[in-house]
């Protein structure tokens, strides 16, 4: 079977710095290892530092103005462990034509292309951020839209720490499609497949209404109150979005980077924390005294978010 599938620009990668970070593109540009390279620093346009708004209340599952203040903590101390090293990866799904490629484009390449080329299998841009003085990579995979190719993409999509579903704000047809997906689910086609392949519960869902610039300002907020309410039904954060003018397509990605990053800093606390050495099977060793006293802001206690 041959898959369609097209890497990182390579001014994104560069080949040495890839090779340095022991990243091989193979000739297929599939990436062998989760390693970031090890490049100059971010674009100042990549550093987040506070936690990002969301683009309106109703449509919002968290409203906190701040990073978890173990994550903060963490990022301070720069005891992060691995979360900088690694990539995160988000899926994009959605029907075809909605504008998931251009959204992609936009933010990874600042470009806009009004031509119609169908993404065939799956695609995807590495990008590079600082979130709270740490480095942090997103995946972005682009999926096909087209029913022919699905079955390419949903080999890609475990292990996604977020998923996108769009829709085309001009066209209604594809928010009434996702909500059937959404219904259907655990049958619903793409949704289907991108949640299946996770576990319960670990993904971040984004529902983002595309072509934002093709409506006016009370057409657009029409349309939002129908998709609002299926992005409540979802546990999503809604976005509306323009890849055309670019309105809201950084704000929003910024905000995927920095749930994901503060979520992967919290998993990675409470991994550490359970995986302390055990001496003996546990049972044989007997404390004397009191225990060392352990700051409750260093015990990760759950990994809610809000
Ligand atoms: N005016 C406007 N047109 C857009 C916008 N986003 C995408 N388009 C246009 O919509 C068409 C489809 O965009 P794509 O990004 O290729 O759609 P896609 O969802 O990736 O399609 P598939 O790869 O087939 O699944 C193209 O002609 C784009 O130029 C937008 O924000 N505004
Ligand atoms: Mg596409």
């Amino acid at each position: 079977m041959v898959i369609a599938l097209r890497g990182p620009r390579q001014d994104a990668v560069p080949e040495a710095d890839a090779a340095a970070a022991g990243i091989d593109f193979g000739t297929s540009g599939r990436m062998r290892s989760s390693l970031v390279p090890l490049g100059p620093p971010v674009s100042q346009d990549r550093v987040i530092t506070s936690f990002p708004k969301c683009y309106t209340p109703a449509a919002c599952l968290q409203l906190r103005e701040h990073f978890h203040g173990q994550v903060s903590i963490a990022c301070q101390r720069r005891s992060t462990g691995t979360v900088g090293l690694r990539l995160s990866k988000v899926v994009v799904v959605g029907d075809l034509y909605v504008g998931k490629t251009s959204l992609i484009r936009r933010f990874c390449r600042n470009v806009f292309d009004r031509n119609y080329k169908a993404t065939i299998g799956v695609d995807f841009e590495i990008e590079r951020f600082e979130v709270a003085g740490i480095p942090y990579s997103l995946q972005i995979w682009d999926t096909a839209g087209q029913e022919k190719f699905k079955c390419i993409a949903s080999a890609y999509y475990r292990g996604a720490q977020v998923i996108i579903t769009t829709f085309d704000l001009t066209d209604l047809q594809t928010l009434d499609h996702t909500r059937q997906v959404w219904d259907s689910w655990p049958l619903g086609q793409w949704l289907e497949d991108a949640l299946q392949e996770n576990e319960p519960g670990t993904c971040f869902l984004f529902l983002v209404g595309t072509k934002k610039d093709l409506l006016s300002g009370a057409a657009c907020e029409q349309a939002e109150v129908e998709a609002v309410r299926l992005a409540n039904e979802m546990e999503a954060e809604y976005w509306s979005v323009s890849a055309k003018t670019g309105e809201n397509v950084k704000a929003f990605f910024s905000r995927v980077a920095a749930l994901a990053f503060e979520r992967s800093v919290l998993q990675d606390l409470e991994r550490r924390s359970s995986a302390w050495p055990q001496v003996g099977n546990g049972d044989l060793i007997r404390m004397e005294g009191h225990p060392p006293e352990t700051q409750d802001s260093e015990r990760p206690s759950s990994l809610g978010c809000c």
